[in-house]
């Protein structure tokens, strides 16, 4: 199997995620600073708790070959996603600390903690199985975005962002991390017991990407400003 099986496995998820009110928002310049806001304050803490479950892939690995292979991830988490959502919250005169002060909201605690128990209690493989719906899905929500004609790049607020994951840096370090795992689950068959059990964490990490998302859009009735 790979990652294609993963994500035909759970299509209707995997397009609902990929697809979402929020993404859409994103692409048209229409969604409300109080949700880019708070999504983005969540996010900074969704990273902190992915860099810290891909450093749990260098833990799980066996090899020295598959370390080397977690490390480029860590590096791109910690110095290049979680600045830039550093940078674009020092636009509300939100500091890293700051940021580090906030409180995880709900999705963010059960997205995180959800990957980091699969890649505990599970092998390497099943903690990539956890980890591939965010770095898969932002890649292709990136290259659809700046692939579409009716994606609003002149005078979107959000241009940052639709440039920072259809950027050459974060699309090449995805394609790396997805041929990665394509090698672990070429060995898995699909209808094994064992390829049914990691289309389901896949498929749990593709449901609360769409939470995330929700999360983000529930926030307009907040007063986050
Ligand atoms: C929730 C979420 N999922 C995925 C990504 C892309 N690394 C992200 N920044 N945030």
């Amino acid at each position: 199997m790979n990652h294609q099986d993963l994500i035909n496995a759970c299509r209707q998820d995997w397009d609902a995620y990929t697809q979402h009110a929020f993404v859409q928002q994103l692409a048209k310049g229409t969604l409300a600073q109080p949700c880019y806001l708070h999504y983005l304050k969540q996010d900074f803490l969704f990273l902190k708790q992915y860099a810290r479950a891909y450093a749990l892939a260098i833990y799980k690995a066996h090899t020295l070959a598959d370390m080397r292979k977690a490390l480029p991830s860590v590096n791109a988490l910690l110095d290049s996603e979680i600045s830039h959502h550093v940078s674009y919250c020092a636009n509300w005169g939100l500091t890293e600390s700051d940021l580090e002060a906030e409180d995880e909201d709900f999705g963010t605690v059960a997205y995180t903690r959800y990957v980091l128990d699969a890649g505990m209690k599970g092998d390497i493989v099943d903690l990539y199985a956890a980890l591939a719906p965010c770095s898969i899905g932002y890649a292709e929500i990136g290259r659809n975005l700046s692939a579409d004609e009716n994606t609003q790049l002149q005078g979107n607020p959000f241009v940052d962002w639709i440039t920072l994951y259809a950027g050459d840096e974060f699309q090449q370090s995805v394609a790396q991390g997805t041929a990665h795992i394509d090698t672990l689950l070429a060995e898995i068959d699909l209808d094994s017991q064992r390829g049914r059990n990691l289309i389901t964490v896949f498929r749990t990490a593709t449901r609360m990407e769409i939470a995330f998302w929700q999360q983000g859009l529930d926030a307009f009735s907040k007063d986050e400003i």
